[in-house]
């Protein structure tokens, strides 16, 4: 059975990353990429799918853990009535071809007995590879189909009934070193990799990046820790960035709402990257514009929402029915539909990022103001259509407010990069354009009775994307008709004082079931109430948002306010991009930046 969402943290080498549980349990690994097949899956299902414990043999008296400051390197303190002990986790940071993962055993005070069982399954928990031992009982090697596993160890280890198991006994002072790497089946078998340097290696990198661009203020720490997890998003290689680190992982317990995020949604990308840019970090930017050059490359028509971590396209979703899902939350998906959806959105959300970069100082790039020119032209022709819009209804398209504020922004961009930065475009056509859609929304999106702007043309339903309006621009925060929808949100979307995405009964997103509050949604609130200058309750709402965060500063997608957990993808950036957005606009207001 697995653990609560919030008892996972993460460790990652940017190239792939794996959830660590608080009883010493990697429960999810996807090798050798984030949108690979996992090799251990027992977070989806069994310990059987996979997964790599060490742990005191007797059930801990308390578990303490944390990162090694600025860095993703978890260490976990085991206490137990015969002593402390410790076991320190990370990824090496991407050597050539392969990953690498070490798990080291410190003993920090008495005498702890201590398990290890490794469970090899493929394929997302089903196949059971080869194992052999290597020579000199040092470690085994698991293969199957194209992929090989090594692990290595200091303690001899056994394989008994597709498990491969050791107990060992740790002192005080003691230190044992535990490695895997993953290298493509047909490679020979490699020699034990530096596990020490490894771990050294992964802080040195960490860090090194972190203090680039110091965080300071009041959320410091909480900022930092939420860039850090951001950056573990991002391919090292490629600049491609991912929504979470999972699949599957359910909005609603027991529910169908469980989606596969191991991919790049245009949408995700561009808030990551204006996060990581409004905290300092330029370089993800160049990365990025140059992944979005490549994976949009080709007809403008053709342009999809979402791609594969190098651009990929095909995504098809299907169900992994051998697994039986988190608590039961069944199908476990692995693809996402999603990707053949139409998204008016991302246009604005594209154009909004490539300008920010500009107004950060990333330099001019005339390849990527063509790409933009095609983006145009295309949005021109179809943003009056219906669409699924940004959260992805599957029930049918429909004239969504803020896909149509986002082409508005689309368009609003364009039209400022030539202003601002001297691009040449048909800046009066494009202007002509953004106030057809500016009056457009506002007769057609804002409900006088309800004196709200509204989901959809026409609807009486809301919509907590709404709240983006003021945030990019669309009108000024004391605009009436924005203290109205702010007003009308805070009326009938929150829960417990947080943020719902929409009325499930009234959305018609096509779905079974119900969800929880949106951590995302709900730091916007914050930022509408800092904009609106109502900080008392800016903060009021941040405090009580971060206070969600688990132990080591992790936030899923959403949090069930009935149950008291974390539920959705985890760590998703979309919520960890709200929270450093809202952090630093507080900052900001507050004057203590520092
Ligand atoms: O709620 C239905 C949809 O849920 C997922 O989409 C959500 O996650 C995306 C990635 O973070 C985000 O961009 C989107 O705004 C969210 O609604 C899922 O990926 C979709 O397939 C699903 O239809």
């Amino acid at each position: 059975m697995s653990l609560r969402i919030e008892d996972y943290a993460i460790i990652g080498d940017r190239q792939t990353a794996a959830l660590v549980g608080k009883d010493g349990s990697i429960d999810f690994l996807c090798l050798p990429r984030f949108d690979s097949d996992p090799c251990f899956a027992s977070l989806l299902g069994t310990r059987e799918n996979g997964r790599w414990l060490i742990a005191p043999a007797e059930s801990p008296l308390r578990v303490e853990r944390r990162y090694r400051p600025e860095t993703l390197v978890l260490e976990t303190d085991f206490h137990t009535d015969d002593g402390v002990v410790r076991v320190t986790d990370c990824m090496v940071p991407h050597p050539h071809d392969t990953t690498r993962l070490v798990r080291m055993v410190s003993g920090l005070s008495g005498r702890v007995e201590m398990r290890l069982d490794i469970v090899f399954r493929f394929g997302f928990g089903r196949v059971v590879p080869w194992v052999q031992r290597l020579p000199g009982h040092e470690g085994f090697v698991a293969v199957a189909g194209p992929d090989m596993v090594v692990v290595w160890g200091d303690v001899p280890m056994t394989g008994r009934n597709q498990h491969t198991e050791a107990q060992f006994t740790i002192e005080a002072g003691e230190e044992f070193l535990f490695g895997l790497e993953w290298l493509p089946s047909h490679k020979r078998v490699p020699h034990r990799f530096d596990m020490k340097m490894g771990i050294e290696q992964a802080s040195e990198r960490w860090r090194s990046w972190a203090q680039r661009a110091p965080v300071r203020g009041r959320w410091a720490e909480i900022v930092r820790r939420s860039l850090i997890t951001l950056k573990a998003l991002t391919h090292w290689e490629t600049g491609g960035i991912i929504a979470a680190a999972t699949s599957s992982l359910p909005e609603q317990l027991g529910g169908e709402r469980n989606w596969d995020y191991r991919f790049c949604w245009l949408r995700d990308a561009s808030f990551t990257l204006q996060a990581l840019m409004n905290a300092g970090h330029r370089d993800e930017a160049h990365a990025w514009s140059r992944w979005l050059d490549r994976a949009i490359a080709g007809g403008a028509e053709d342009i999809q929402i979402m791609y594969g971590v190098a651009g990929e396209r095909l995504l098809t979703e299907r169900e992994i029915d051998w697994l039986p899902g988190y608590e039961g939350s069944k199908p476990v998906r692995a693809g996402n539909a999603a990707a053949g959806q139409r998204q008016l959105d991302v246009f604005g959300e594209l154009m909004n990022a490539l300008y920010q970069a500009h107004v950060g100082g990333v330099r001019r790039d005339e390849n990527s103001w063509n790409i933009r020119l095609v983006l145009l032209e295309t949005l021109e022709k179809i943003w009056a259509e219906p669409d699924e819009g940004i959260w992805e209804v599957r029930g049918g398209r429909q004239q969504f407010v803020h896909s149509k504020v986002m082409a508005w922004v689309a368009f609003d961009r364009a039209i400022r990069s030539v202003e601002d930065y001297g691009y040449d475009g048909p800046v009066e056509h494009w202007r002509a354009i953004r106030q057809q859609i500016h009056d457009q929304v506002c007769q057609n999106g804002f409900d006088a009775e309800m004196n709200s702007f509204v989901q959809a043309y026409g609807s009486k339903a809301l919509d907590a994307s709404l709240l983006l309006l003021p945030i990019v621009g669309f009108l000024p925060p004391d605009d009436p008709r924005i203290i109205g929808t702010v007003a009308a949100i805070e009326r009938y979307l929150l829960q417990d004082g947080f943020v719902r995405r929409y009325d499930t009964e009234t959305g018609k997103d096509g779905l079974t079931g119900n969800e929880g509050v949106f951590l995302a949604c709900s730091f916007w609130l914050v930022d509408n109430y800092v904009m609106m200058g109502r900080r008392a309750d800016a903060e009021a709402l941040f405090e009580k948002l971060v206070a969600l965060r688990n132990d080591v500063g992790l936030f899923a997608e959403e949090y069930d306010t009935v149950n008291r957990r974390q539920i959705g993808n985890f760590p998703q950036a979309f919520t960890h991009v709200a929270l450093v957005n809202a952090a630093l606009r507080l900052s900001e207001e507050g004057q203590d930046a520092g």
